[in-house]
């Protein structure tokens, strides 16, 4: 099974470098150099455009080369802005670390927990939404959060204190993550499931997220086309992993509500594109027939974002999230594993209220 995925991978791969190249023409979606900004809809229903890692095409003037400055090479807003990055750290990585290296060592590592049971088994212990605690030291939007960071130290004072699944940040460049946290915990000996957070546009970096223990990931509609969740999920489940698929508006939530194979969607409170947040996101998204949806097909809702007080907890609760995805309030304090007791209301370790 697995060699099939990374066949489809591989194919994906090429699929990807061709329209890198078309991409280069100008004519796959997204806008030529000098067009005006695409609409949704030409995008396939994601906010941001993509571009070839090369950048930009070359002009060439006589013996001068340049690079257009222009609408259509400079990002527009962070989330494009982190997704060029991405794209081009993922071609680097990936000449480090081909497909066929990251998959041999695969076969033999111990499967990913599942993380999906563990929100559940947290939910039916407390009553309360299952706590997907962040490992985040810093955020484009706030900054630094917590100086002295040690992400083992902070994962097992999480665990200690009743979270189901940590998050562990990843990206380096705009969040201060990185790779050796989500293994270093994994090699600590945490038992919660691990959710890589990371801007997944490129099927490697599934495979890559596994390698370094990960026992989910983080799928963002904003920047995935459906078939691209579809194809990923697939993989996924090839590797045991789950998906948590994160939407921000009523269009996302209905693009992924009919994707096969959904079991986790996250209704982020931030607009990744603007910053702003707004709780009450979570619960607009899950009024009336949606809502209702969602529960039929036993999809669980995490509530991601803003979180700080029990009130919180509770608005979203009353919404409908079995979950909650929880990193600022958590990590700024001085002890993130007793602020957990403060978020809930009440302590939720898993010995004392057993
Ligand atoms: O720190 P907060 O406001 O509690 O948010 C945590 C988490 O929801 C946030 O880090 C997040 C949600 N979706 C993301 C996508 C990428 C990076 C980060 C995120």
């Amino acid at each position: 099974m697995l060699q099939d995925a990374v066949a489809t991978a591989s194919d994906q791969t090429e699929t990807a470098a061709a329209a890198v190249e078309a991409t280069e023409q100008g004519n796959n979606g997204a806008p030529a150099a000098d067009a005006p900004a695409a609409s949704i809809e030409g995008l396939d229903g994601i906010k941001i455009r993509r571009r070839p890692v090369t950048g930009p095409s070359v002009h060439h003037v006589g013996p001068f080369q340049f690079r257009l400055e222009n609408e259509g090479n400079t990002p527009r807003n962070i989330l494009e802005k982190i997704v060029w990055n991405k794209d081009v750290e993922i071609w680097q990585m990936k000449e480090k670390m081909p497909l066929y290296r990251l998959k041999g060592p695969l076969d033999n590592a111990p499967p990913a927990r599942d993380f999906v049971a563990a929100l559940k088994a947290s939910y039916d212990r407390t009553a309360l939404p299952a706590l997907i605690a962040e490992v985040k030291k810093a955020s484009p939007s706030r900054g630094v959060l917590r100086e002295n960071f040690d992400p083992v130290e902070i994962a097992q004072a999480y665990e200690k204190n009743g979270a189901a699944c940590l998050s562990v940040l990843t990206d380096s460049k705009f969040f201060q993550g990185s790779f050796d946290y989500l293994e270093a915990i994994r090699n600590a000996g945490v038992k919660c499931p691990l959710l890589c957070k990371e801007f997944i546009i490129d099927a490697w970096q599934l495979y890559y997220a596994r390698s370094k223990g990960a026992d989910a990931v983080l799928l963002i509609a904003a920047i995935l086309p459906d078939r691209d969740i579809s194809y990923m999920l697939k993989i996924c489940k090839i590797l045991g992993m789950a998906a948590l698929v994160e939407v921000h508006d009523e269009r996302e939530i209905d693009r992924v509500i009919g994707i096969d194979g959904i079991q986790l969607i996250g209704i982020n409170n931030r607009n990744l594109e603007t910053f702003e947040v707004d709780i009450s996101n979570t619960k607009n998204l899950l009024e009336g027939e949606r809502g209702q949806l969602i529960a039929q097909k036993d999809i669980i809702v995490v509530g991601e974002s803003g979180l700080f007080t029990p009130d919180h907890v509770s608005f979203v609760q009353d919404a409908g999230v079995k979950a909650i995805l929880v990193g600022e309030s958590l990590i700024k304090q001085e002890d993130p594993g007793k602020a957990i007791a403060g978020l809930f209301g009440k302590d939720i370790s898993p010995v004392s209220s057993a």
